[in-house]
């Protein structure tokens, strides 16, 4: 069976993946047809906006779209009419954690996931190769290809394939650009391996041929949990010794050199910080451990466990470290916090650590204010209220207030807790800072970016994750 060519794609799920993934399909492939869909609208109105005043902070992501949106790349709400004239769909809609019923907290939701499978089984009216591209269980394209094979129309055929993205905000575009691989999960049927050889076509357009890995679909729907709990736990291993550090007066930056200077352990991702955020590291790690008990191994399960346990254990240090050094109380404290991001060069503040360390303050009755340069205020209102849903907006209102620069946020306050790695935080005059700030002046660098013995001399007292120094 010849593979088919693809000409025009359907991406449906036009979020942080979809839409960086599939603008940058479009933009490698001025041949192919791309239109990214979504029952958002607001989101679609955004991503059409005569400004680009695109729904997601991403370097780089604008210049993509400016580049191809109305040559060929549409986005748009017509769902059926899209899946209809496709050739190929990705399916990109979130995956997050289930909130309730069999599996909540840790088994992820699919129902986004079956719902688009079923639009697209409901309105096709051809053959379609279907592209897993959101992070899933395995052997969810063994459910969508029953689903799929159920409601087919006479002479409409399905080809599903697993092609997750290893993408990381803040870097999308770059990942994109240059992938360390490019992973296409098939059935090792004739019919599979020749949709999967469509799909390799269109990323052989840029990607090095050697980098696009074709595999079985059921490793590839592991391999991409698998990626993410192993480098979520390089994080919680760096973290579990930077709190041996604090102990021993060892430094967690040492540490990690010397470690990582070991080639076969390598330098990258060793960083000590406040703990891992983000929308994929403990969603997945959570639905490895789910599968793990699914099938009835319980010391993986516990071992997977584990890498979110000491995430939450670093969060929660942290905040009493904040605690313990303002002489044990932070009551009517001001507290200034600079960055709400889960990471730097990003906008998305799913899972990050900034909330539950404003929680934790909010709870010690402290005043915070924050300081993001990329998040919306609403966001930052909708995520305090997420984590704190005992208690009515007016009063974490009344608590926290949110500034402009860091600068203003640091007016007054007893401390600057750094939050989120922003490169303008290493930047910013510190002195003017201390100037406006009550005394003693404390700075907590949640991670790792400034220098602390220059801030000593301007007179801080300053506390790092990883070091066991004195202020
Ligand atoms: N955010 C990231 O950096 C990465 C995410 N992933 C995975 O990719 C998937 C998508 O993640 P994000 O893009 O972050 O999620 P997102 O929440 O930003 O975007 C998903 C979009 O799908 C839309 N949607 C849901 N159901 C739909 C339907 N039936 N029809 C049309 N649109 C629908 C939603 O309205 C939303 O705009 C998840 O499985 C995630 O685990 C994988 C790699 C990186
Ligand atoms: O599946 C996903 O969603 C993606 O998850 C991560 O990407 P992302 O969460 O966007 O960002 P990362 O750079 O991995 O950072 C995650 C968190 O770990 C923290 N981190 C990262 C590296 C480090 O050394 N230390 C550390 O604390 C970051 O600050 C951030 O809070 C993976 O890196 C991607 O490969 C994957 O595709």
């Amino acid at each position: 069976m010849a593979p088919v060519t693809v000409k025009k794609i359907c991406c449906i799920g036009a979020g942080y993946v979809g839409g960086p993934t599939c603008a940058v399909i479009a933009l490698r492939c001025p041949h192919i047809q791309v239109t990214i869909v979504d029952l958002n609208q607001a989101r679609i109105d955004a991503w059409n906006s005569a400004d680009f005043a695109i729904p997601i902070y991403e370097p780089g992501l604008v210049d993509v779209v400016k580049q191809a949106r109305g040559h060929n790349l549409f986005f748009s709400t017509d769902v059926d009419r899209a899946i209809q004239e496709a050739d190929l769909i990705f399916v990109s809609v979130n995956t997050p954690t289930k909130k309730s019923g069999v599996g909540a907290g840790f088994a992820a939701d699919l129902n986004y996931v079956e719902s688009a499978t079923r639009r697209i089984a409901a309105v096709a009216t051809s053959s379609k190769i279907v592209v897993e591209k959101s992070t899933v269980p395995c052997r969810t394209a063994e459910s969508m290809r029953t689903i799929l094979e159920a409601n087919s129309k006479a002479g409409c055929r399905f080809d599903i394939l697993s092609n997750p993205e290893f993408l990381a905000e803040g870097t999308a575009i770059q990942d994109l650009f240059s992938p360390d691989r490019v992973l296409i999960g098939s059935l090792q049927t004739e019919e599979g391996k020749s949709a999967c050889q469509s799909l390799a076509a269109v990323y052989a357009n840029w990607v090095p041929k050697e980098r696009i890995l074709t595999v079985g679909l059921w490793s590839s729907e592991l391999s991409k949990l698998a990626a993410n709990a192993m480098l979520a736990q390089r994080i919680s291993s760096i973290n579990a010794l930077s709190a041996i550090c604090e102990a021993t007066g060892a430094n967690i930056d040492e540490v990690a050199h010397a470690v990582g200077r070991d080639s076969r352990v390598g330098p990258k991702f060793l960083r000590a910080s406040v703990g891992f955020g983000g929308s994929c590291f403990q969603k997945d790690i959570l639905n490895l451990v789910y599968l793990s008990e699914s099938l009835h191994l319980p010391e993986v399960a516990a071992y997977w466990r584990q890498v979110v346990t000491m995430n939450e254990y670093q969060k929660r240090r942290f905040s009493k470290t904040v605690v313990d050094t303002l002489f044990n109380t932070i009551t009517g404290k001001n507290i200034a916090v600079l960055g709400f991001a889960f990471k730097a060069d990003t906008g998305d503040t799913r899972e990050s650590p900034a909330i539950t360390l404003v929680r934790d303050f909010l709870q010690e009755r402290a005043r915070v204010t924050i300081y993001d340069p990329q998040v919306e205020a609403a966001q930052i209102w909708l995520d305090l209220s997420e984590a704190m849903p005992n208690v009515p907006l007016e009063q974490i209102q009344k608590q926290v207030t949110l500034a402009p620069t860091a600068l203003e946020a640091s007016k007054n306050s007893e401390a600057v807790v750094i939050a989120t790695e922003w490169n303008e935080f290493r930047e910013i005059d510190w002195t003017a800072i201390y100037n406006t700030m009550e005394k003693p002046a404390f700075v907590f660098d949640g991670r790792m970016i400034l220098n602390a013995d220059e801030l000593r001399k301007i007179g801080f007292k300053v506390t790092t994750i990883g070091r066991g120094e004195r202020l």
